[in-house]
């Protein structure tokens, strides 16, 4: 094989257009692609009380991608009872992912934080603490403040910072920050009833009808009724018995002063101690005349007098229960007479009160369910208790661009876990406090720590939170109730008994536990009903159906089954992940740069973090939203990320690289001899025999023990015979090698005849997009032939591989790499690399297509075409065929997915579950479906 035309090294292999950059000025946001995140990974935090208390209750942050990093804002909702702070980081400083992920330089968080109104020094404390006061370049951040405490305490931060307070109207707030939430954020709203979310599908804000007109109510310290439409909103109604009522009444008579406290201990209430029930006043029985069950609460309260009770007589528990079903009850009906009278079909429920609490949430769901006779079900709103904050946010300026920005596709949510990558040794200090509040150690010398689970604490609530250490001998588990609760640890090495404080329904509040600065078991341990979002790209534009498309060919959420399989499936994946990922930095021990002690801590936190979810998806499947495979196979690569593995198979990848790249050219020269017929399938065998080299796939891992990678292609690559168990290869050889004169004639004439083979046909393809999966013979033994043949053939190609690791999936900067080693061996490959770079090269002719490289976006092993890269996007010009590979992308995901162009889904199915609920298969099955163009415009 002949050596020519290689690029220089520093050449670049994509031929993208570069981001098109909106006009922007200084001060204005820039929206497009915002998506939520709770990361707390781009966040380094200063591990003072204040901002490890604050950082307990963060909520998802929403990601701007494209915002500049020279604009700093923040905004408030100074509430009655609550001050809710909504502050922007951008993500620029963050080094660490920029340095991983360029496509999403310039993008930026939306973080939310609340105080206790009447301790405003703590939210004083925190601006300072993360410097939210100073603008950009010196100068003053741009503060926008809406509610009472916007006034009241104007003059506080003129005096702390020298801040003028830009004072916005409380309603207004609040309708732009539901309208926003609404019309842009995926799995926002959602209804519950029996403890299940269901949520509610907007259509991204294109179609109004489908959103507006719609009731607000806002439960704060008071209640807000606000009727909402296209054009405006006006407050048509109210009430003063609102949150402030409950936390108020409740402090009274009980003595409690922690409203989550509050929650918890109605957990385990019985109100009819306390209320009048029906059946308290008709002996028993129901009222049946006008439909009144003798448990219906006839008089909130009303017992009490019946008893001639005091307050003493009293359950605490009981109490508070039966002031948050008056409350919730109240409210629910002056907000159904209220959407009845102003003949409104969609109520939402929002406001701090609601807490994510499943009790309110079912009692508020029933009540409107009753009131309107069916006819109207209550939603309620993930950032719930954020509308008015995130409304004066978005009345900086950057309204206008919220306005024009087209919202569909470009609020698409993603879920990440976990917490900050972590460094240092300090940070690995795993630490919670005992009961007099002193830090100790979580992970003592002899690391047993366990849940003492005989405490009756536990015992009386029968709950859906799980706790769990994290051991050598693996998780202990205790059951925990719907909010907070005293779990007692015991430390066998430490001695003292800690309280864990777990708080499961909406994960905003506080854990006791801490992870060094970094709250592990609170928000990537246990980790509580938020929906973590990673920033979002943009929609693929060759989707047939974009509103329909959706990725996962598994509903896991619907199907019990398979969701359990899934899980268990990942759950026992995870030991053996944690040994590589371990070796993935240990190799490195004695260049002084890792240490392995710290290494193996993270790779146990980032088993116990990411095990946790699977439990928490086990309880509750839809506490993350409407997640997938696709979704939980990305979110392990993300925890990985945030536990600081940033390649767990890099060193695999390398060395299955360079033995497949060493038989390369002997293979070329195999593939060269073939009839054109013999070979097309020849190459389709080899990228189908390539796809075998899968390491997320515990059979395939099993496998690999029994041989090196060569072998094993070897072997599969001869045991590969058709008919496959999804087979439209001969359709595919038609459509690609078409029936044109010149191939005509060379059937006919000397069809045993091998021939000068770039003469044969001219491919019918102009361009192909073809997104690869693995490294190693999968990408340099299956897809670079194939793609060869097409470039040969004079279709151009474009390689798309991910922008982030996942499992052994081959990146772009990988692939890069890899095709200017192909390119030493190939002078086809080496000339339509030149040629993508614009350029002229060696002996071929100009009938050799461009190859290209594009990195998709993505860091996962399945692939979302809501959100792909701005670049892979723009290589979609002209493309008329794409080709996707492997289990991840062409069938976990994008199975049934339908696109504008002939499109060939090839893969290798390892997992013998997916194989038989698809076609009735085994495991090691192939596909290779081929699909035409599906466009309505047909016909050229
Ligand atoms: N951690 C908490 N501390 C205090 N109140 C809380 C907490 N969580 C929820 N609440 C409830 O939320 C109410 C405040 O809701 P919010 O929407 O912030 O209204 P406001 O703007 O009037 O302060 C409180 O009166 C209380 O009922
Ligand atoms: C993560 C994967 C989709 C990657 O497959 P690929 O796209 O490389 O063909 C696959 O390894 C998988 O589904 N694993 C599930 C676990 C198992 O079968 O053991
Ligand atoms: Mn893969």
């Amino acid at each position: 094989m002949q050596l020519v035309g290689a690029p220089p090294e520093t050449a670049h292999l994509t031929a993208t257009v570069p981001a098109i950059s909106k006009p922007r000025s200084k001060n204005v946001l820039d929206l497009t692609d915002a998506a939520i995140s709770t990361g707390e990974a781009s966040q380094p935090e200063s591990s003072g009380e204040h901002a490890s208390q604050a950082k307990r209750e963060a909520v998802p942050s929403i990601t701007l991608p494209r915002q500049s990093s020279d604009v700093r804002h923040f905004a408030m909702d100074m509430g009655g009872s609550l001050v809710k702070l909504v502050y922007f980081s951008p993500d620029a400083e963050d080094e660490a992912a920029d340095s991983l992920r360029p496509s999403f330089i310039g993008g930026g968080r939306l973080h939310f934080r609340k105080f206790e109104a009447s301790k405003i020094e703590q939210c004083v404390r925190f601006i300072e603490q993360k410097r939210l006061h100073l603008g950009a370049e010196g100068g003053k951040a741009v503060v926008k403040a809406t509610g009472g405490g916007a006034f009241k305490n104007s003059e506080l931060f003129l005096d702390q910072f020298g801040i003028q307070l830009q004072k916005e109207d409380e309603m207004k707030c609040a309708v732009a920050g539901a309208n926003f939430l609404l019309q842009a954020i995926r799995d926002e709203a959602f209804t519950f009833t029996e403890g299940r979310k269901n949520y509610v599908a907007h259509k991204d804000g294109s179609h109004d009808d489908d959103l507006f007109p719609y009731l607000l109510v806002n439960i704060g310290s008071g209640v807000s009724i606000i009727k909402v439409d296209t054009d405006g909103f006006e407050r048509v109604g109210g009430t003063n018995i609102g949150g402030g009522t409950f936390w108020g009444l409740c402090r009274l008579l009980t003595g409690m002063r922690d409203f989550d406290q509050m929650l918890a201990c109605s957990a385990i209430g019985d109100n009819s101690k306390v209320d009048m029930l029906v059946g308290d006043i008709y002996g028993g029985r129901d009222y049946a005349k006008v439909g009144l069950s003798s448990t219906t609460i006839a008089s909130s309260f009303g017992r009490v007098v019946m008893d001639g009770g005091s307050l003493t007589d009293y359950n605490k528990a009981d109490i508070t229960l039966s002031l948050l079903r008056m409350i919730s009850y109240n409210i629910s009906h002056i907000a159904t007479m209220t959407a009845v009278k102003h003949d409104l079909k969609r109520i939402y429920f929002g406001g701090y009160f609601i807490r994510g609490h499943a009790y309110t949430m079912n009692t508020i769901s029933f009540a409107v369910d009753y009131w309107s006779k069916g006819n109207l079900r209550a939603m309620f709103l993930r950032h719930e208790g954020f509308l008015g904050a995130l409304g004066a946010f978005l009345q900086d300026g950057q309204a206008q661009a919220l306005k024009t920005s087209p919202l569909q596709g470009a609020w698409i949510e993603k879920f990440i876990k976990c917490s900050m990558p972590m460094s240092s040794d300090e940070r690995l200090e795993a630490k919670m406090r005992d009961k007099a509040g002193n830090a100790c150690n979580l992970w003592g010398p002899g690391e047993s720590l366990s849940i003492s689970s005989s405490r009756t604490d536990l015992r009386k609530h029968p709950g859906v939170g799980r706790a769990q250490s994290f051991l050598e001998t693996g998780p202990t588990k205790a059951d925990v109730n719907t909010t907070s609760i005293n779990i007692f640890l015991e430390n066998h090495d430490q001695g003292p008994f800690c309280d864990l404080l777990v708080d499961d329904q909406s994960g905003l509040e506080s854990s006791v536990l801490d992870y060094g600065s970094n709250q592990l078991l609170s928000k990537a341990g246990l980790q509580v009903g938020v929906l973590h979002l990673v920033p979002t790209l943009q929609l693929f534009p060759l989707l047939k159906v974009p509103e329909r498309y959706e990725p996962n060919v598994i509903d896991i959420l619907e199907f019990r089954e398979e969701r359990e399989y899934w899980l268990d499936t990942l759950q026992k994946l995870n030991p053996g992940l944690l040994e590589k990922a371990v070796a993935s930095e240990c190799a490195f021990q004695g260049t002084g740069k890792v240490s392995c002690s710290d290494t193996h801590k993270r790779a146990k936190a980032f088993c116990l973090a990411f095990s946790t979810h699977l439990d928490r998806l086990r309880d509750e499947p839809a506490a993350y939203g409407r997640i997938g495979l696709s979704e939980l196979l990305e979110m392990r690569e993300e925890c990985l990320r945030a536990f600081g593995f940033k390649d767990v198979y890099s060193a695999i990848k390398q060395q299955e690289n360079a033995a497949a790249l060493a038989v390369l050219p002997d293979l070329l020269a195999d593939l060269d001899v073939l009839h054109e017929e013999e070979r097309v399938l020849a190459l389709i065998e080899g990228v189908l025999a390539g796809n075998i080299f899968d390491w997320g796939s515990q059979s395939c891992v099993d496998l690999y023990k029994n041989g090196t990678i060569l072998e094993i292609y070897k072997n599969v690559r001869s045991s590969i015979a058709r008919p496959w168990a999804v087979d439209c290869f001969d359709d595919f050889r038609e459509a690609l090698l078409g029936i044109d004169q010149q191939r005509t004639t060379s059937l006919v004439g000397e069809k045993q005849q091998q021939q000068d083979v770039s003469s044969v046909y001219h491919s019918r393809y102009k361009k192909a997009l073809v997104f690869c999966d693995n490294s190693g013979a999968d990408v340099v033994l299956g897809i670079i032939p194939f793609a060869r043949e097409l470039l040969r053939q004079g279709t151009d190609v474009c390689l798309v591989a991910n922008s982030l690791p996942a499992i052994n999936d081959v990146t772009a900067d990988e692939m890069r790499d890899v095709l200017r080693r192909a390119a030493h061996m190939c002078e086809i490959v080496s000339s339509a690399i030149a040629r993508g770079h614009g350029k002229e090269s060696g002996n071929i002719s100009n009938d050799v297509g461009k190859l290209t490289v594009c990195a998709s976006g993505s860091g996962s092993p399945c692939l979302d075409f809501r959100r792909v890269s701005h670049d892979l996007c723009e290589a979609t010009r002209g493309v008329d065929l794409i080709v996707l590979e492997g289990m991840g992308r062409a069938v976990h995901t994008n199975w049934k997915a339908k696109f504008c162009c002939d499109t060939l889904k090839l893969a290798m199915i390892k997992n013998s579950r997916l194989a038989k609920s698809l076609f009735q298969g085994k495991i090691y099955d192939c596909v290779c479906m081929f699909e035409p163009r599906m466009c309505d415009d047909d016909g050229e």
